[in-house]
C-alpha cells in the first residue's frame, strides 16, 4: 500500500491551519491512519498546538523550510513515518513562504517513490490579500513568484476568506486564479469551509490534462504537472524554467521569537498588532492578559487580529514574528510597553 500525500499550500495566514483542523476532525471519523507533518519558520510551533486532540500524529519541521534548507529533513520525515507508522494518507503543511515546486523535489527522492502517490497540491488563497500582495511586492520577485506558484500549481484551489471582500472584488481574484491556473477547481470558502470528500478526491492536474492532450507540453500547467509523475529532478527544474541556483523567499524572510515574561494589557496588546509595521507578514501565539486567567491565542495578518480564549494550557507564552527586514528592538520595546 501506497501512503496518499497532500501538500497543502498557500501564503501566510491565508487558513491553511484552519482547513488541516476541519480536515483532521473530518478524517477522524473515518477509518484510516493519517500523519500531520507541519513545517513552521522560526523555532516555536504555535500552529502544532492547534492541531492536538484529532487523535493523528503530528510530526513538527521547525526552523526552517521543506522548500530549502531544510528539504533533507522533510524526505528524512517521510520516511521515517513511511517506515514506522505506514499511514493512509500524509498531510504535509508547508509554511506560508514555502515553493510547491521545491515541495514537490523532496517527494521526488528514490526512497519515497514508489511508497507514496501524490494525490494533489491544495492551495489556500486569502480572498482579503491575494491582489495586494500580488501588486505590493511586484518588484520583489522571489515573493511573487512564490505566492503566483502557490496558485499555478494547485489541483484544487480554496479561494479562503470570502466573508472578507465584496462580490465584485471575489471576482476580480477568481478571474486572476484561473489565469494563472484554468485547470485546478476553485473552491470559494470561508474558514476553509467546502466538501472536504472532494478535497480528498482531488485528481492531480497532470493526469487529467495529459489524458485529454498528451502532445501539449509547452504550456506552464501542463509541464509543472509532470512533477506529479515524479520525474527526476533537474528535469523538472528545467522543464519549469527554474535553475537550481534561483534564490528563494525564504532566503529574505526573517523570523524571531519572545517569551512573555507577565500578562499583558489586552487593549494594549491588541493595538500593539494593528501597528505592526508592513514588513511584518504575520505574527501568532499565545499570551496571558492581565486579570484573566485561561491563555489567549492571537492571530496577526497584515488586514486581520484575532484573539481568542485557547482551552489548552500546554503551550508556553510565546510570540513568533515572520517577516522581511524587520527592526526587531523596536517590535520588543513596543510589545513590552504592553505590560504598563
Ligand atoms: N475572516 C476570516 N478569517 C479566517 C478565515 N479562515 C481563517 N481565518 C483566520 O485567519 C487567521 C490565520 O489562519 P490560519 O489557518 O492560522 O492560517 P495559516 O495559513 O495556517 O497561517 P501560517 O501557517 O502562519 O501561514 C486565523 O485567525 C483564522 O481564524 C476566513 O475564511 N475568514
Amino acid at each position: 500500500m501506497s501512503a496518499g500525500v497532500y501538500i497543502l499550500t498557500g501564503y501566510l495566514g491565508s487558513g491553511k491551519t484552519t482547513l488541516l483542523q476541519k480536515l483532521l476532525a473530518y478524517l477522524r471519523k473515518q477509518d484510516g491512519q493519517v500523519v500531520v507533518l507541519m513545517n513552521e519558520m522560526g523555532e516555536e510551533d504555535i500552529d502544532g498546538e492547534q492541531l492536538q486532540g484529532y487523535g493523528f500524529p503530528v510530526k513538527k519541521l521547525l526552523d526552517g523550510c521543506i522548500c530549502c534548507s531544510i528539504q533533507g529533513e522533510l524526505t528524512e520525515g517521510l520516511q521515517e513515518i513511511l517506515s514506522t507508522i505506514n499511514p493512509d494518507h500524509i498531510l504535509i503543511e508547508t509554511t506560508g513562504v514555502a515553493d510547491p515546486v521545491d515541495v514537490v523535489d523532496a517527494l521526488t527522492h528514490p526512497e519515497l517513490y514508489d511508497r507514496m502517490e501524490l494525490k494533489g497540491i491544495v492551495s489556500v488563497v486569502d480572498a482579503s490579500r491575494f491582489r495586494d500582495l500580488n501588486s505590493r511586492f511586484q518588484s520583489k520577485s522571489s515573493l511573487v513568484k512564490t505566492i503566483r506558484n502557490q496558485v499555478k500549481y494547485a489541483d484544487l484551489l480554496l479561494l479562503n476568506k470570502s466573508d472578507l471582500v465584496a462580490p465584485d472584488a471575489l471576482e476580480k481574484v477568481k478571474a486572476k486564479l484561473v489565469e494563472l491556473n484554468p485547470y485546478a477547481p476553485i473552491h470559494v470558502t470561508i474558514q476553509g469551509d467546502m466538501d472536504l470528500d472532494q478535497l480528498l478526491q482531488v485528481k492531480r492536474i497532470a493526469e487529467k490534462v495529459a489524458s485529454e492532450r498528451a502532445d501539449d507540453r509547452t504550456r506552464g500547467p501542463f509541464v509543472q504537472k509532470s512533477i506529479g509523475k515524479m520525474s527526476a529532478i533537474e528535469k523538472v527544474k528545467q522543464s519549469l524554467g527554474l535553475s537550481a541556483s534561483e534564490p528563494s523567499l525564504y532566503n529574505s524572510i526573517e523570523t524571531f521569537s519572545y517569551h512573555f515574561t507577565y500578562p499583558v494589557d489586552p487593549e494594549k496588546f491588541e493595538d500593539f498588532l494593528w501597528d505592526l509595521p508592513k514588513n511584518v507578514y504575520r505574527a501568532k501565539g499565545y499570551v496571558l492578559f492581565k486579570g484573566r486567567d485561561e491563555l489567549i491565542s492571537f492571530q496577526h495578518t497584515d488586514n486581520q487580529v484575532h484573539l481568542f480564549p485557547f482551552e489548552n494550557f500546554g503551550p508556553k507564552m510565546v510570540a513568533v514574528f515572520i517577516g522581511e527586514g524587520l527592526d526587531k528592538e523596536k517590535i520588543i520595546r513596543d510589545l513590552e510597553a504592553c505590560y504598563e
